[in-house]
């Protein structure tokens, strides 16, 4: 059956398997543009990125569509899903995976009307309310944060700590990914709160080895969900 845009469900149950969230890479123009960037996401990647999104929220549009364009590259070729922040558009016209997008962006709702039922829509939730929205609109997942305390994202917020982290986890039906000033000496508890996975700007794009960096993450992840699960 086809939909017109405007006539398309929303949250509508999807086919597609849920990506694997366990370690959600986020780029930074600070670390990178063109081949160093490419270069960067390419050895997060060895190292266990299972998720990469794209965000620079000073490029041009077209400068942005072209860093897309070669991140898929990378991305396609390891089976990883590539996200865009804030533009729904720049996701349209390169053919991403999916957006990422906060309380100040376009709604989900709308996001998923236009991406379709297979997108992968991120939602930044800054309330409880907020959460729950995004989940009825038709998020597939949520970035909670500010965590601990992120050194990237000046607009942040206070930090939430694991408290607040675990109040939205427990609220939501779908996907909680932590985020802000994760390292490996807290990705652990971030785990154990019960998220999916952890996301990171520093400590893996800002790291001297990125790939060394997101496999040291990957340990500790993949060890601490086994210890979980046991
Ligand atoms: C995985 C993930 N979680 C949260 C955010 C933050 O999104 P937002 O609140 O829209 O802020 P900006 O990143 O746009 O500054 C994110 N990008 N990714
Ligand atoms: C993009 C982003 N969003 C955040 C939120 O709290 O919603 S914190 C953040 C930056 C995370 O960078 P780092 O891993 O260097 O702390
Ligand atoms: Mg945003």
């Amino acid at each position: 059956m086809w939909y017109s845009l405007s006539q398309q469900p929303i949250n509508q149950p999807t086919q597609t398997p849920m990506p694997d969230w366990r370690l959600y890479v986020i780029t930074d123009p600070r670390y990178g543009h063109g081949d160093a960037l490419r270069d960067r996401v390419a050895a997060a990647i060895r190292g266990g990125a299972t998720i990469v999104q794209l965000r620079d929220k000073t490029a041009t549009t077209r400068a942005l569509i072209e860093q897309a364009r070669a991140l898929l590259t990378i991305t396609r070729a390891a089976g990883v899903p590539l996200i865009i922040n804030d533009r729904v558009d720049v996701a349209l016209a390169v053919g991403a995976d999916g957006v990422h997008l906060g309380v100040d962006d376009m709604p989900i709702a709308d996001a998923r009307r236009l991406l379709g039922p297979h997108a992968i829509i991120g939602g930044s939730p800054e309330t409880p309310e907020d959460a729950l929205r995004m989940q009825r609109e038709g998020a597939t997942y949520l970035g909670v944060g500010d965590v601990f305390g992120t050194p990237t994202k000046p607009d942040a917020g206070a930090p939430i700590g694991i408290a607040g982290l675990q109040r939205i986890i427990a609220l939501v039906d779908i996907p909680v990914i932590g985020i802000g000033g994760i390292t490996p000496a807290n990705a652990a508890d971030v785990i154990r709160a019960g998220a999916s996975g952890i996301a990171v700007v520093s400590a893996v794009m800002g790291a001297e080895d990125p790939a060394a960096a997101a496999q040291t993450l990957r340990h500790i992840i993949d060890r601490t969900r086994s210890e979980v699960e046991a």
